[in-house]
């Protein structure tokens, strides 16, 4: 079997920032990882150990201080890589077609092809009906199958999520979690996810890492051995319950070193 060609790989990636009282800030220390094409990779760490700073810097959009990145180029206008964040980034006064466009307006796409690319992945995400609306019309839930959608449309190979989920009720969350899954399915996206949530690592990721308390480093990696493609039902199987407390045994250390 070929393995297939990494998307995304980071080297040895330190990041320290300036914090408001003049203090430097080590978010990332020595974090090494490469995620191949078509892989699903979760991440989970204690709250400010750095995995937001790490997945901006797998995107570009943040210079890490030490090491080195490398993304596979892209094949304008779709660009490298698209970001979907928790708190749904929809530009309230744009339409939701032209969020749904956004991303490839951004890359350059004119309006008619971007909007047409965005028509099909509302259908999609069951929100064709209300394209000409704003967001304010949408609820939680809808607002992040918008920020989906979006990402989606830009064609882009690689996804990159942070806490995508993390604002949306238990029940909805759910739902969205089996959606994604189903979505990744179909499209075989190169996805790095970031999540408080073990079940949903568990539930998506081909491999889980395990960051450690400020500043991040990875300190286990967990490849997750359910077959694809994924019945949701695993979730109440002993298998996963396992796994979930080998992570959690992981994690507990770290967050109480980052609760000192
Ligand atoms: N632009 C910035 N300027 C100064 N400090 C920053 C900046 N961005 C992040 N930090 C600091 O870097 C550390 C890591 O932040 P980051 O948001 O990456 O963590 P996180 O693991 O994603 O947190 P959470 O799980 O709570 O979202 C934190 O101490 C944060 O305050």
């Amino acid at each position: 079997m070929t393995v297939p060609p990494p998307m995304v790989s980071a080297q040895d990636i330190g990041k320290f920032f300036l914090a408001a009282d003049g203090r430097a800030v080590q978010a990332l220390d020595g974090v090494s990882l490469t995620v191949r094409e078509g892989e699903f990779v979760c991440v989970v760490g204690p709250s400010g150990c750095g995995k937001s700073t790490l997945l901006r810097i797998l995107g570009g959009l943040v210079e890490p201080t030490t090491g080195t990145v490398a993304r596979r180029p892209g094949q304008p206008p779709v660009p490298p890589a698209a970001f979907v964040f928790q708190d749904f980034a929809v530009l309230p006064w744009l339409t939701v077609r032209s969020n749904a466009a956004f991303g490839l307006r951004m890359a350059g796409v004119r309006r008619r092809a971007a909007e047409r690319a965005a028509d099909a992945w509302l259908l999609r995400m069951d929100l064709a009906d209300f394209a000409d609306g704003y967001p304010d019309q949408l609820s939680g839930g809808m607002r992040q199958r918008l920020a989906l959608a979006r990402a989606f449309a830009t064609g882009s190979p690689v996804l990159l999520m942070d806490e995508p989920l993390g604002s949306l009720d238990p029940q909805t969350r759910r739902l969205m979690q089996e959606q994604l899954l189903a979505l990744w399915q179909e499209e075989r996206k190169t996805v790095v996810l970031v999540t408080h949530s073990l079940d949903e690592a568990l539930l998506l990721g081909d491999r889980v890492l395990v960051m450690s308390a400020r500043p991040g480093r990875v300190i286990e990696e967990l490849a997750v051995p359910f077959a694809r493609p994924r019945d949701p039902g695993i979730q109440d199987g002993p298998e996963f319950g396992r796994l979930r407390a080998r992570i959690w045994d992981r994690l507990r250390d770290q967050l109480s070193v980052s609760a000192r």
